[in-house]
């Protein structure tokens, strides 16, 4: 047994969100989910978002995605039910579908409505069995990502280098806080990924500095920089760091999922 599975007394449930669309959420739960697994941790990435693009990155094709996580947050079916395999060796994957978009309304109706996805992954004792489990959240404040939010440990928010990065975020903050205000006291914020950094343009330097000012040491060291081999990965069915190790992307997530798992064994010990 490693020395930090010795002294860690539970793996840690990570919500990746931000309601802006596009930023980055999937790529990073894909490369960080691979990149800690090459750090030989256990990792299951539970894709939350109905376009299922963390499934597809992973090369899960949708005819195969039989049972997934809208039958688990309804309460239909056992984590395990959905829970599939990946292309990465130690990486397991709970699948989504479009029919996830649904999902919202129905929750609506259901008793303990925000507490759902806890309910399962706590049933499953998901903590006890990995190391991380990443949550892929949609591009929304829905009941979806409140219900990531109440059934994880802490948030992990992508933040792209532009100019409206900070306008979303405070919104972001605001519901992190009422949701640890009133159904998940112990919620916390992981780190801030800086993504698709482009070292040419000063407004990247601009946005990074800024946020850095505004959030000091929540926001990681490593920023993830703007790279086409991480775009082209996924229409290849592969995390980045299996389609290209090398590029400057591969080795970006690399060095923040070294930065994740160094504080996470800070905030253990
Ligand atoms: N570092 C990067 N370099 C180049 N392209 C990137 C990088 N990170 C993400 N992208 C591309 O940007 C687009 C949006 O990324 P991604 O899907 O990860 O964002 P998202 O926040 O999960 O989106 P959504 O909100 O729609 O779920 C994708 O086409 C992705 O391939």
């Amino acid at each position: 047994m490693g020395r930090d599975q010795q002294t860690r007394k539970s793996g840690q449930i990570i919500a990746i969100a931000n309601q802006k669309g596009g930023v980055g959420k999937t790529t990073t739960a894909i490369n960080l989910a691979t990149a800690m697994a090459a750090a030989k941790k256990k990792v299951l990435v539970f894709d939350l978002d109905p376009q299922g693009n963390a499934s597809t990155g992973f090369g899960v094709d949708r005819a195969a995605r039989e049972i997934t996580s809208y039958d688990v947050i309804l309460g239909a079916a056992h984590v395990d039910d959905a829970l599939m395999d990946s292309s990465v060796p130690g990486l397991g994957l709970v699948p989504s579908t479009v029919d996830l978009s649904g999902a919202d309304v129905e929750l609506a109706d259901l008793p303990q409505r925000n507490f759902r996805l806890r309910e399962s992954l706590s049933t499953a004792k998901l903590r006890e069995r990995y190391d991380f489990v990443l949550i892929d959240c949609p591009p929304s404040l829905s009941l979806l990502t409140i219900n990531a939010l109440v059934a994880a440990d802490s948030v992990m928010v992508p933040l792209q280098c532009e100019f409206f990065a900070l306008e979303g975020l405070s919104l972001l903050l605001k519901t992190i806080e009422q949701v640890r205000a009133s159904l998940n006291p112990r919620l916390a914020i992981n780190g801030v990924v800086l993504t698709m950094f482009d070292r040419r343009n000063n407004l990247s330097e601009q946005v990074a500095d800024d946020v850095r000012a505004y959030l000091g040491d929540k926001v990681y060291n490593t920023m993830i920089p703007r790279n086409v081999r991480v775009s082209e990965a996924p229409s290849h069915g592969k995390p980045a760091l299996l389609y290209d190790h090398r590029c400057s992307g591969s080795q970006a997530y690399i060095k923040l999922a070294r930065e994740v798992l160094g504080r996470d064994r800070a905030r253990a010990a």
